[in-house]
Parts: structure tokens; C-alpha cells; sequence
């Protein structure tokens, strides 16, 4: 492409691709210098420019500028590269209907009920923590919400594979770093917004102002924000909103609500009552926030044009969302539930949930930790959860990172008084002592890792088996089945 097509005013010559990493330039690239959080870009345009940047682009003074090097100055880099990124890949989203989904908790869950019940009708992509998917392709990403460069080149092999819609998660750090600004959303669905990422955002005013940030500005006029009614912060929400408001809830009166709900650890059942018209529902989804991720999702695609009588026949059969509420099923008589909890409502949820499915006179056993270098103030409530709600604690590795699991440990357990709890480091015996220890009509969840194959420890990322995968063969090996 001609760098002129990016840059108003530029010289007419060609660009091969951009680039905010200069380990990474390539030949004719354009290097975009980012300031960090560790370090500032503006630091390796020397390095970029040996790589074969043609153009640099920054917003600090240069001092020895080479001949050769074009150089463009901005005053926010930052989003100079998101509204390259949009141009360069020949605005993509613009030719897909965008559902962006932010929230505390289910982002992933709700768009991928999102995915599995458009992608039949028409095809729709989904970008987030657990996969790129599109079609038969699937990736697996390093962050929930991509980079503005390499978002923005996914969406456009989207496009170009035929996809008409893409369910893409939005991150409050990807909000605040700009990572979705290239894109405008037909609609912006809000989970709910509960404690998270104070680490990264300092206060949960300015968390909250992050994830408000995709209801403010990055929805179309019109578009539609779907809220979560019996959500606290709905009503601040909805005032910032610059775009239609349509709300889905349980408790609350809502444009899209769920009553008569009626489950257990197979299925749910509630009626839909949409104008004032009551719809049966199906659904192999179970746990009353699952519900609330349905209704997000149905409330998403009937406004946006799909039939409510189609998307409720689908509600009967989503896929199951890798580790999400994930029951393992290998014929032993308890139960077990592997789940991407990481957050105190998380938490709160699942562990209500998985008290409602164990025996009156059975065990809750729980296995968790805690992820190393990330909020740390949420490990004693942890604690304070799994005391409340367990009958036996198996502390044990989440991603320790280059913390020492133990301690970690010692402050979760700073919020355990009377549960009967244990430390065990290696998160595969901490699994196989759960299975040894569970009873018929015990409940066992292994919390933290969801889905993932990889644990991060001091020295990067190593390869796990996975939850689901290891408490298999435990229950194979040491329970006989
Ligand atoms: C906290 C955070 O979001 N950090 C992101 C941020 O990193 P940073 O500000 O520290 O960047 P830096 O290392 O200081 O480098 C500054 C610039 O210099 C460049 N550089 C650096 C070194 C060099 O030799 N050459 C060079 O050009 C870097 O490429 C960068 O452009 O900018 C980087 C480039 O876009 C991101 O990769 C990085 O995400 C890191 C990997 C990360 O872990 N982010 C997590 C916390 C995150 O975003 N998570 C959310 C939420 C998930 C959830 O809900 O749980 C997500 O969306 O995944
Ligand atoms: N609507 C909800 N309310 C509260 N907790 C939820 C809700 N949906 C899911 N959870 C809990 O949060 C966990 C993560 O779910 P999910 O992956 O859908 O959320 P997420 O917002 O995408 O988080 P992440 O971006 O970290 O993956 C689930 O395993 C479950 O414990």
C-alpha cells in the first residue's frame, strides 16, 4: 500500500506492512513508536530502521534523523497506528456485522453462544481469550483482545473467508490501550461489572471508565448497546451510552427477561418474555449466570435482525465453552467441574453453583490458586469465598509466574478460618488428591485454568496437560473408572 494512503500528505511510496515491535520490522514496514508501560518505542527506531523500516512514525523529538527514512510526526502514536491498522486492512469490521461483548465476567462465554448460534445462519467469526476462530480456522491468541495490528489483519482474513459477523471480546486493557479503536460495533453488550484488574487500573472507577469506553465511543449511532438491567452499574452505564439501549435481565423489568426459571446440572428452562409475549426456552446451558449470558446473547442477535424463533431453537444445544462450567463425565459418582473462575464473582458464582449440585450430607472440594504478578488484593477474598461455601481446600498452583505459589497460598489462606484446607504445589497431585478424597455425591472444582494447556511460571510458559485432561486420568488411574 502507498504510505500516502495512510499519511495525508506523505511521499508516494510503498509500504509492506506496519509494526510496534522493532525486533519485528521487516523490510519496508512502517515502525509506530509506543510508549510502554516498561519501555518507550521511541527508544529502538535505530533498531527498527536496521530491521528496514522506510518510515518511522513518533510523537518525541528525533535528534539524528537517517537519510532514506521517512519520518512522520503525530501526537498520539497510538492511535495513529489504530486508524492505520483500519486502513491498511482495508476496514475490515466495516463489512461484518461487530459484536463487542465487555464485562467482568462471560465475555468469552456470551460470544461464543453468539457464535454457535449465528455462524449456522450466517457466518460469524469470534476473536477472544479462548480462540481466533473463523470457519475451520482456529488460533490460539496471546491476549483476549489483540493488538490494533494484528486485530485488525484477523479481521480482514475474516472477511476475505467469507464471515458476515465476528463476536469479539473486548478487554478493559484493550479499551484503554485503543486495541479496538479502528473498529465501529454494531452492537456493545455489557456482562456485568464486578471487582477485577485493579493491578492494571488502580481504582475501579477508572476500571469501569475503561469498559464504559466501548458504550461511549465505539459504537455506531446506529447500533445498540444491550445492558444488563440487574447489574449495579446499569443505570451509569446507560447514561453514557451514544447509541439505542435494550436490556436484558432476571430480577429487573427488561426488554429481554428470563422468569420461571427452572434447572438442574443438565439443563435450564425459563420462559422469555419479550413485548409481553411469553417464549419457552430450552437450554443446555445450566447456572443462573449462564442465564444471564443467554439472554445477552439472544437480546444481541434478535436486534440485529436474526428471528427470535430460530435463535431459541438453538438455545437447546450450544456447544459446550471450553472450560467454562465444564462437568467431566467419565462415570464416576461425583461430580466434577472444571472452570475459568479467576475473579471474585467468578468465584462466588461457581462455588453457589456447585453447592446447589452436591449432596445434602456431600463435600464441596475446591482446587485453586491464584495467578502470580496480578491483583493480589483479590487472594485473601479467595479465601473468604472457599471458606464459605467448601468443605475442603486444595491450594495449588494457578500461573505463579515469578511468584512463589506458596506465598501466594499463605494469603489466599489468610482468608480461610475453619474450612479444612491443604497446599499442594503441583497442580496435577492437587487434582489427584481431590479425586482420591471425593465420595459419592461430592462436587469437586478446579478453578483458575479453564481450557488452558499452559501454566506460566518463573521461566515463561510451560506446557500443562490441562484441568480437564488431568483429572481424567486421575479418575481413570485412581478411582477405577
Ligand atoms: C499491561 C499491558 O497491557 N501491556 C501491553 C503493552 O505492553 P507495554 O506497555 O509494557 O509495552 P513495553 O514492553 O513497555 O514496550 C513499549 C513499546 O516498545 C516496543 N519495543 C519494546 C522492546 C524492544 O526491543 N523493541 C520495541 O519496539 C514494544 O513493542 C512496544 O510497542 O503493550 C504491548 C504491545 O501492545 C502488549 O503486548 C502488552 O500486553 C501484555 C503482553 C499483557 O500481558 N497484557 C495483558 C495484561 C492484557 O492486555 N490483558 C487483557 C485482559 C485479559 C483479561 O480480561 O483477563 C487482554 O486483552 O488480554
Ligand atoms: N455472567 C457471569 N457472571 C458472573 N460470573 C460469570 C459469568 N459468566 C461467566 N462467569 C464466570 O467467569 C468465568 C470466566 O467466564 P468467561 O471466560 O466467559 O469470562 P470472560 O469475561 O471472558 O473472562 P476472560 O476474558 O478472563 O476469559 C467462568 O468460568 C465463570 O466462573
Amino acid at each position: 500500500m502507498r504510505l500516502s494512503k495512510l499519511f495525508k500528505n506523505a511521499p508516494t511510496v510503498n509500504v509492506s506492512g506496519l509494526c510496534f515491535d522493532s525486533r519485528k520490522v521487516k523490510k519496508d514496514n512502517v515502525y509506530f513508536c509506543l510508549p510502554g508501560l516498561t519501555f518507550d518505542g521511541h527508544d529502538f527506531i535505530d533498531s527498527a530502521i536496521e530491521n528496514g523500516a522506510i518510515c518511522v512514525v513518533h510523537s518525541k523529538e528525533i535528534q539524528h534523523k537517517k537519510d532514506g527514512v521517512i519520518y512522520i510526526r503525530v501526537h498520539d502514536v497510538n492511535e495513529a497506528m489504530n486508524q492505520c491498522a483500519r486502513i491498511f486492512y482495508g476496514k475490515p469490521s466495516d463489512k461484518m456485522t461487530m459484536y463487542g461483548i465487555t464485562g467482568t465476567n462471560g465475555k468469552s462465554t456470551v460470544a461464543n453462544i453468539i457464535r454457535s448460534i449465528l455462524d449456522p445462519i450466517e457466518p460469524c467469526g469470534y476473536i477472544g481469550t479462548i480462540a481466533i476462530e473463523y470457519g475451520d480456522v482456529k488460533l490460539m491468541p496471546d491476549l483476549t483482545t489483540p493488538d490494533a495490528l494484528f486485530l485488525q489483519s484477523k479481521l480482514s482474513d475474516m472477511v476475505n473467508a467469507g464471515m458476515k459477523a465476528c463476536a469479539l471480546e473486548v478487554s478493559s486493557h484493550g479499551l484503554s490501550q485503543g486495541r479496538v479503536n479502528g473498529i465501529n460495533f454494531n452492537v456493545a453488550i455489557f456482562t456485568n461489572f464486578t471487582y477485577d484488574h485493579l493491578d492494571f487500573h488502580g481504582t475501579l472507577e477508572n476500571y469501569f471508565d475503561a469498559k464504559s469506553i466501548l458504550f461511549k465511543d465505539r459504537v455506531r449511532s446506529d447500533g445498540v448497546c444491550i445492558l444488563n438491567k440487574d447489574d449495579p452499574k446499569y443505570a451509569e452505564l446507560a447514561a453514557l451510552c451514544a447509541a439505542r439501549v435494550v436490556t436484558y435481565g432476571i430480577e429487573n423489568e427488561a426488554d429481554y427477561r428470563a422468569i420461571h426459571i427452572q434447572m438442574n446440572n443438565e439443563a435450564s428452562h425459563f420462559d422469555l418474555v419479550y413485548q409481553g409475549k411469553s417464549y419457552p426456552v430450552m437450554t443446555n446451558l445450566v447456572a443462573t449466570y449462564n442465564i444471564y449470558n443467554l439472554l445477552a446473547a439472544i437480546a444481541a442477535l434478535h436486534e440485529t435482525g436474526i428471528e427470535l424463533e430460530k435463535i431459541i431453537a438453538a438455545c437447546c444445544q450450544i456447544p459446550q465453552v471450553q472450560g467454562r462450567l465444564e462437568q467431566i463425565k467419565e462415570g464416576q459418582d461425583f461430580n466434577v467441574i472444571v472452570d475459568f473462575a479467576h475473579t471474585p464473582d467468578g468465584l462466588q458464582k461457581v462455588m453457589e453453583f456447585g453447592r446447589s449440585i452436591t449432596k445434602e450430607d456431600g463435600n464441596l472440594i475446591a482446587v485453586f490458586g491464584s495467578a502470580g504478578k496480578r491483583d493480589v488484593a483479590k487472594r485473601k477474598v479467595f479465601g473468604e469465598l472457599a471458606d464459605k461455601y467448601c468443605d475442603f481446600i486444595i491450594l495449588t498452583e494457578d500461573d505463579p509466574r515469578d511468584e512463589d505459589p506458596k506465598e501466594i497460598a499463605a494469603q489466599i489462606k489468610e482468608g480461610i478460618q475453619e474450612t479444612t484446607n491443604i497446599f499442594i504445589e503441583d497442580r496435577y497431585e492437587a487434582i489427584r488428591q481431590a479425586v482420591e478424597s471425593a465420595k459419592t455425591g461430592d462436587t469437586i472444582l478446579l478453578l483458575g485454568k479453564g481450557d488452558e494447556v499452559f501454566i506460566y511460571r518463573e521461566n515463561g510458559r510451560a506446557p500443562w496437560v490441562g484441568d480437564h485432561m488431568a483429572v481424567r486420568e486421575c479418575i481413570h488411574k485412581y478411582r477405577g473408572q
